[in-house]
């Protein structure tokens, strides 16, 4: 057995916010940032180290389109404009993906992006964020990340990618203001390359290390 001095820190109960979905208690973190700023490449690093589930609110909506869901052409065209899904479609898709995961530990990609989202996913879900994870670079290396990520998005061309900084500006940097004022948002500088930013990120989250 390992001694107390070398053993991973563990997040105490207390810590952890009591949240419930349906019997499950639940740990989510939100990961914010502008659109190209690394968040889902950084998911996959969290998912791969510290064993949370990958949410991305924006493939849950790519992925409902395919459905062939009644509401595809309606996201559809609110991707290609970048606009804000109404909340009760991005909420039931989360929730959905939540209860359906045998895992307690989320991490939220993309979501909240305005007060709507926010304040939605509260009402319906009771649930909040551990904490915030904001994912900081400038639209000059963003804009060049989105150009080269050669994914078929939609939403990747030069037009809809300024009208995504956009709204990031106007309505999701203000959640993470919210969140800034509870002292609940852990800022990482994603201008640096892809491990070193990971460095920052597995600092953070040394806490939810799973005890050997
Ligand atoms: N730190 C980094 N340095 C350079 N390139 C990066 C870095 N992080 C991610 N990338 C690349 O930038 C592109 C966008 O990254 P990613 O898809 O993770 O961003 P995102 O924040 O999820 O974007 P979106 O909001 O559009 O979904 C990808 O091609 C990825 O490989
Ligand atoms: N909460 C959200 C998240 C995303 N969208 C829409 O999807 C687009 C792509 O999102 P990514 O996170 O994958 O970049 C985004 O521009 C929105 O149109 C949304 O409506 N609500
Ligand atoms: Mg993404």
């Amino acid at each position: 057995m390992g001694s107390v001095v070398d053993a991973p820190a563990v997040v105490t109960e207390e810590e952890v916010a009591a949240n419930m979905l349906g019997d499950k208690k639940v740990t989510v973190v939100f990961v914010l940032g502008g659109p190209g700023s690394g968040k889902g490449t950084q998911c996959a690093n969290i998912v791969e180290h510290f064993g949370f589930t990958h949410l991305s609110a924006g493939d849950l909506l790519r992925a409902e389109i395919k459905s062939g869901s009644e509401n595809g052409t309606m996201i559809e065209n609110m991707i290609k404009e970048g606009k804000i899904v109404p909340s009760e479609v991005t909420i039931k898709l989360l929730k959905q993906a939540m209860i359906k995961d045998e895992n307690d530990r989320f991490l939220i990609d993309g979501f909240p992006r305005n007060e709507e989202n926010r304040a939605a996913f509260e009402l319906v879900t009771k649930i909040s964020p551990a904490f915030v994870l904001f994912f900081n670079c400038s639209e000059e290396e963003m804009e060049k990340r989105l150009l080269g990520r050669n994914e078929g998005r939609v939403d990747d061309n030069i037009e809809t990618i300024r009208k995504r900084f956009k709204v990031f500006v106007e309505s999701s940097l203000p959640v993470i203001e919210y969140y800034r004022a509870k002292d609940k948002v852990k800022e990482i500088d994603a201008a640096k390359p892809i491990p070193e930013v990971f460095e920052d990120v597995k600092a953070i989250f040394a806490p939810y290390a799973k005890a050997a």
